[in-house]
C-alpha cells in the first residue's frame, strides 16, 4: 500500500495552459503535494523556458513532454537545450527510431560532459498515443498487430538506445516490465478517476487501478486542471490511489 507522500511523488499534473499565469495559477494550488508537473507543447510554445524555470524555482520536478520526432542531430541538439533547462525527464517519439534516440541520449550526456548539468534528466519514449486505438493503429497508422504488441517493439528499441523508459497506458505496464524489466520506468497517461470525461483518450484507467497495474508515474491533466478546485481534485485521486 503506498503512503500519501509515495502517491503524490507518482502523479504528473499536466499543466496544459496557454500561458504562464493560468499555468502557474494551478501550480500555486498544487504547491508542496509533493507532485510533479508536466509542460507540454501548449505551455511551452506559448512560455517557453521561462516558465520552467519559474516552476522549478517553487520547487516542482518537471517533465517536459514536448516529443521529439525529427532526424538524429536535430534531437541531439534539441535534447542538449533541454537538458541545460535543468528538467527531470524528457522525451521523444519512438517512432523516430533507433538512432534518434539514442541521439537524444547523446545529447544529454553532451551536457553532462560540458558542466552544464550536474545531474542527467531521464529521457524516455513515447511508444503508441494513449489517444490511439486498434483501429487507429491499424488502419490508419499502417501497423498491424495489437497495440501491445506496437508499445512493446518501441519499448524494446528504446531501452536498446539506452533510454529509461516510455509513456504508455497502464494497460501495457505488465507487458512493458515484462519484456524490459521492472527498472524500466513507465509513464502513464490516460488516468481517468471514475466518472470523470474520457475526453480524446482511448487507452485508460482510473488512478488506483494504474497503481495496481504497476505503474511508476500516473500522468493527470483536465480531471485535476479544470477542476474549479485542483487541490481539492488532486486530494481525491490521492485517496483513491492509498486505499488499502
Ligand atoms: O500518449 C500520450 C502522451 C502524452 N499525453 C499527454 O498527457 C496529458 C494527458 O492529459 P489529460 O488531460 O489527462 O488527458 C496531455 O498533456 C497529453 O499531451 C497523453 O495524453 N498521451
Amino acid at each position: 500500500m503506498l503512503t500519501r507522500d509515495q502517491a503524490a511523488s507518482k502523479i504528473m499534473v499536466a499543466l496544459d495552459k496557454p500561458d504562464a499565469k493560468s499555468a502557474l495559477a494551478v501550480a500555486e494550488q498544487l504547491q508542496g503535494s509533493g507532485c510533479w508537473v508536466k509542460v507540454g507543447m501548449e505551455l511551452f510554445y506559448a512560455a517557453g523556458p521561462a516558465v520552467v524555470k519559474e516552476l522549478k524555482s517553487r520547487g516542482f520536478r518537471i517533465f517536459l513532454d514536448l516529443k521529439m520526432h525529427d532526424i538524429p542531430n536535430t534531437v541531439q541538439g534539441g535534447a542538449r537545450s533541454i537538458a541545460r533547462l535543468g528538467v527531470d525527464l524528457f522525451n521523444v517519439h519512438g517512432a523516430g527510431g533507433l538512432a534518434m534516440m539514442a541521439a537524444a541520449a547523446k545529447g544529454v550526456s553532451q551536457a553532462l560532459e560540458t558542466g552544464d548539468i550536474d545531474k542527467a534528466p531521464m529521457v524516455i519514449a513515447v511508444t503508441q498515443l494513449t489517444s490511439t486505438s486498434l483501429q487507429v493503429l491499424n488502419e490508419e497508422i499502417g501497423i498491424s498487430g495489437s497495440v501491445e504488441d506496437a508499445v512493446i517493439h518501441y519499448a524494446r528499441l528504446a531501452q536498446s538506445a539506452g533510454l529509461q523508459g516510455v509513456v504508455a497506458s497502464p494497460l501495457e505496464v505488465a507487458a512493458i516490465k515484462k519484456a524490459c524489466g521492472s527498472g524500466f520506468v513507465t509513464v502513464t497517461p490516460g488516468i481517468r478517476p471514475l466518472g470523470s470525461d474520457v475526453g480524446d483518450q482511448t487507452r485508460v484507467t482510473t488512478p488506483r487501478d494504474a497503481v495496481d497495474l504497476g505503474t511508476d508515474y500516473l500522468v493527470i491533466g483536465r480531471p485535476i486542471t479544470a477542476a474549479s478546485r485542483p487541490a481539492e481534485a488532486l486530494d481525491t485521486i490521492l485517496k483513491e490511489m492509498t486505499l488499502s
